[in-house]
């Protein structure tokens, strides 16, 4: 009954959606790293609750280092990241608490913990628990970005709306990755953007909530990171892309769309530029036997339309035992997606950081970075 991910730098997440905070610990990161407190804001403001297309329950998100963080530098101890919960509802749930939500967690809980669970907003089971990921992934993306790594992800695909997608070459993405840095709504075409959000709010409109294709590409990663078979690269971004409250599938490269290629069609054929071993496409998604080949990551998530809608569903009462309508209260996402891609580009470099990790090199490289300016012996 562990809630525990990594092997080098370990993460455990903590906390309730209607509990006191909720949060991460993160252990066996080298002491000396200067934390950019800066990109760790950016990313947690990608992932708060905005306008119409989204929750009502504003959160601040304010990230607390309660431990493992001094001076400004990673002290080498548990680092300790507390989000407090000060927006909560608890009553909008206690009406229906015994009135299981379909394609939530409420069920499956129930029977896991025999009754003990936390059934408000989900409990530990709330999307809400993917804050303080954000706050830890974006250690990790300032670890890999002095490295050059880049990651970035956009919305494919809203019910029948779909986005531009990545480009094959590592230019084209490049601009791409830089293009989405700043968009306050994670797609590459902005018209379709605009059409995507008025789609999320005329499902809200109808008590309805609606799903889609999250596209991620990560560039510069170096060639040679992951191990064969149990922790290949696909193993270790599919265990924590999975990890995602609502994420339904995970695909690389032209993933379920190599069913319809013959090999001619589908190899990645090696081509030599400026010196450089480089493929002439990425269907592979830069991944050959699960590990990397320098091309650029690529990978599709599917992420389900939001369980808790506003329409009258059936469902069973816990207390009676008997069959029951539910409609809910409270206040949901009527789409998760745009509110997902950041978390998705977290768990992506928190991957990505335990497969640099793995290799003699990498850690070597990651303990080169931390200062020792303050150090008395060297
Ligand atoms: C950022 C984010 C926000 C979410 N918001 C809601 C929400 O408002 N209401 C809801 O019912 N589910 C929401 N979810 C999804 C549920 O948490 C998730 O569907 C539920 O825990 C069951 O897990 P499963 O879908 O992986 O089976 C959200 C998920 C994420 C990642
Ligand atoms: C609060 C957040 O999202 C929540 C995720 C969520 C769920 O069931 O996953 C249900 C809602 O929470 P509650 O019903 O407890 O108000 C969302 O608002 C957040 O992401 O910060």
């Amino acid at each position: 009954m562990k809630n525990t991910f990594g092997s080098n730098i370990q993460y455990t997440l903590f906390g309730e959606s209607h509990g006191e905070a909720i949060g991460i610990v993160i252990d066996g990161l080298p002491a000396g790293i200067a934390l950019d407190l800066d990109l760790m804001e950016r990313q947690m403001e990608k992932r708060k609750a905005k306008g119409k297309i989204s929750t009502q329950r504003k959160e601040a998100d304010q990230v607390k280092i309660i431990s493992g963080y001094f001076n400004g530098h990673t002290s080498g101890t548990p680092l300790t990241i507390l989000i407090e919960n000060t927006n909560v509802r608890s009553q909008d749930y206690a009406r229906t608490q015994m009135l299981l939500r379909p394609s939530h967690a409420d069920y499956s809980a129930h029977v896991k913990y025999r009754g003990f669970e936390d059934y408000r907003g989900g409990g530990h089971f709330s999307g809400r628990l993917t804050a303080p990921i954000v706050a830890a992934g974006s250690i990790a993306m300032q670890i890999l970005q002095q490295l050059g790594v880049q990651i970035a992800t956009h919305i494919e695909k809203l019910h029948d709306l779909e986005d531009v997608r990545f480009g094959q070459t590592i230019e084209e993405v490049e601009t791409q990755i830089a293009y989405l840095q700043d968009r306050s709504f994670p797609t590459l075409d902005e018209t379709c953007g605009k059409a995507m959000i008025e789609k999320i709010e005329a499902c809200a409109k109808q008590k309805d909530s609606v799903g889609g294709i999250l596209e991620s590409a990560a560039i510069h990663v170096p060639a040679g990171l992951g191990e064969p078979f149990f922790d290949s690269i696909e193993s270790i971004l599919a265990h924590l892309l999975f990890s995602i409250p609502a994420v339904k599938g995970v695909s690389f490269g032209s993933g379920f769309d190599f069913a319809n290629l013959y090999g001619s069609e589908a190899n990645d054929a090696f081509a030599l530029k400026e010196g450089k071993i480089v493929t002439k496409s990425n269907h592979n998604g830069g991944i050959n036997g699960g590990i990397t080949n320098g091309m650029p990551i690529h990978l599709h998530t599917v992420i389900k339309a939001t369980p808790s809608i506003y329409q009258e569903q059936d469902s069973v009462d816990l207390q009676s035992g008997k069959e029951a309508k539910l409609t809910i209260k409270g206040r949901h996402d009527p789409a998760i997606l745009h509110r997902a891609a950041v978390v998705v580009d977290s768990m992506i470099a928190i991957g990505l950081l335990e497969a640099l990790c793995q290799q003699e090199a990498g850690l070597a490289l990651i303990k080169q970075m931390s200062s020792n300016e303050r150090g008395m012996i060297v």
